[in-house]
This record gives structure tokens, sequence and C-alpha cells, in this order.
């Protein structure tokens, strides 16, 4: 299988630029914990996400880490840098054994000069992750608290999940508890008690025993019909 075979359904790249840049620079390994892009350097490349996975964080005036988004494969990282010049947005880490390929700006420049198609697909991506980030900022900041973490949920099944044994779909991220009260802009405590709810309702399971840890939701549709009343 080639590895853009290999894509999930939401990657934002479309194959032929992806196939192209993965032909570009060369390749970097970074081991679980290790940091791909630091929030404030200077942007020299991009960074194109082959296998793995990547957690994207900045941190708030008072220092401490904000979770924004997991990045699998098939996702560009360190594009604004890379396209404005300005210095990182954000913290990219490894959160799992993670292989990208680094584009370093020369090459970059060369291969998008020669290929204006290239430039249009960029900048088509970039405007789709840009989308996706407000879509998500705007739902999970709207309504009651198990309303949100229900749609956290229920994306991160959609984007990170594989089938369980029954209808439910295993997260296979580390969508930990901390990670999604900073998406939704509650305390973990909070979170801890509407997670208990959803398992106390047999939608969720929090995984406790599992290791890795990995959230499992049992019923996606009933979890859909709770949430925002559709599946
Ligand atoms: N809200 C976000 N969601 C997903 N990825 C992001 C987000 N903000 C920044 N990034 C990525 O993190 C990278 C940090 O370096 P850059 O700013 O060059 O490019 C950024 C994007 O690739």
């Amino acid at each position: 299988m080639s590895v853009h075979e290999a894509l999930p359904s939401s990657a934002l790249l479309d194959a032929e630029l992806w196939d192209a840049l993965c032909g570009l620079g060369h390749q970097a390994d970074f081991a679980s914990g290790e940091t791909l892009l630091f929030e404030g350097s200077a942007s020299e490349s991009m960074l194109v996400l082959e296998a793995g996975l990547a957690a994207v964080s900045v941190a708030d005036p008072a220092g401490d880490e904000v979770f924004l988004a997991f990045r699998g494969p098939g996702s560009l990282l360190g594009e604004f840098g890379y396209l404005d010049r300005r210095p990182r947005s954000a913290m990219v880490r490894a959160v799992a054994a993670t292989r990208c390929r680094v584009l370093p700006r020369p090459v970059l420049d060369r291969f998008l000069a020669a290929d204006p198609r290239a430039g249009q697909a960029l900048s088509a991506a970039v405007v789709a992750k840009m989308r996706a980030v407000t879509d998500r900022r705007v739902r999970y900041a709207q309504g009651r608290i198990g309303t949100r973490i229900g749609r956290v949920l229920l994306d991160h099944a959609d984007e990170f999940g594989t089938p369980g044994q029954g209808d439910d779909v295993v997260i296979e991220v580390p969508l930990s508890q901390g990670r999604i009260a900073d998406l939704v802009g509650a305390g973990t405590r909070i979170v801890g008690l509407e997670l208990a709810r959803l398992q106390e309702a047999g939608l969720v399971d929090t995984g406790y025993r599992s290791r890795p840890r990995r959230l499992r939701v049992l019923d996606p549709v009933a979890l859909a019909v709770r949430v925002d009343g559709a599946a």
C-alpha cells in the first residue's frame, strides 16, 4: 500500500500534491515525546507527517500548555510559518513514533515556483484546515458542557477511531481529560464528571483499565442523537 492510500479520509491534501511533497526534502524520525516544531522559533521549513501522530499546543499567558489538535498521517505541519514567514504559531510534539518529510524553505520555494497548481493546492489545504478549526471552535464552545464534550468524542472517533468488537469505536489517540478540557474550555474535574455520566448512560467507556488508556464510544449513533438530536 502506498502511503497516500493509507491516508485517513480526513486528510487535507490531494493525492497528487502529497506524492510530490513526499518526494522532496529528507526524512526525519521522532520518538514519542520529541518536539517537531517549537512555538516562536524561526520558520525555515515545512513538514509532511507521513506516519505516526503529533499533538499541537500553545502556551497560554501563564506559560501552561493548551492542547489544540492531534495531527495524523497526511497532515502538513509548519505551513503557517512557511507561508507567512513569521515564527511558529504553536508547539508540535510527537505522541507516538512519527515519521516526517522535512521540506527546507529553499526546496519548497523551488518546487512551488515550478508548479503554480501545487501552490494553489497548498493554499487550499491551509484554508481547509482553518475551516475545520473554525467549525470546531464554534461547536466546542456552544451549548451545554456535556454536549460540547460529546462533540469532541464524536469528532475524534470519526477522525482517529477504529471499529471495536461491536458498534463501538476505539479512539486511537491519547485524548486525556486534560486535552478534552482544553478543547471545550472547562476544568478537568467537570470533564471527568461528564465522562462518568456518559459512561453510566452506556455511551462511552473511559478506558480506565485499557493499556494504553483509550476512550471508546460504545454507541456513536446514540451519542450523536444525545448531543445534536441527530445521528
Ligand atoms: N489550531 C491548529 N490546529 C491544527 N494545527 C495547528 C493549529 N495551529 C497551528 N497548527 C500547526 O502548528 C504549526 C506550528 O508552526 P507553524 O505556525 O509554522 O504552522 C502550524 C500549523 O501547522
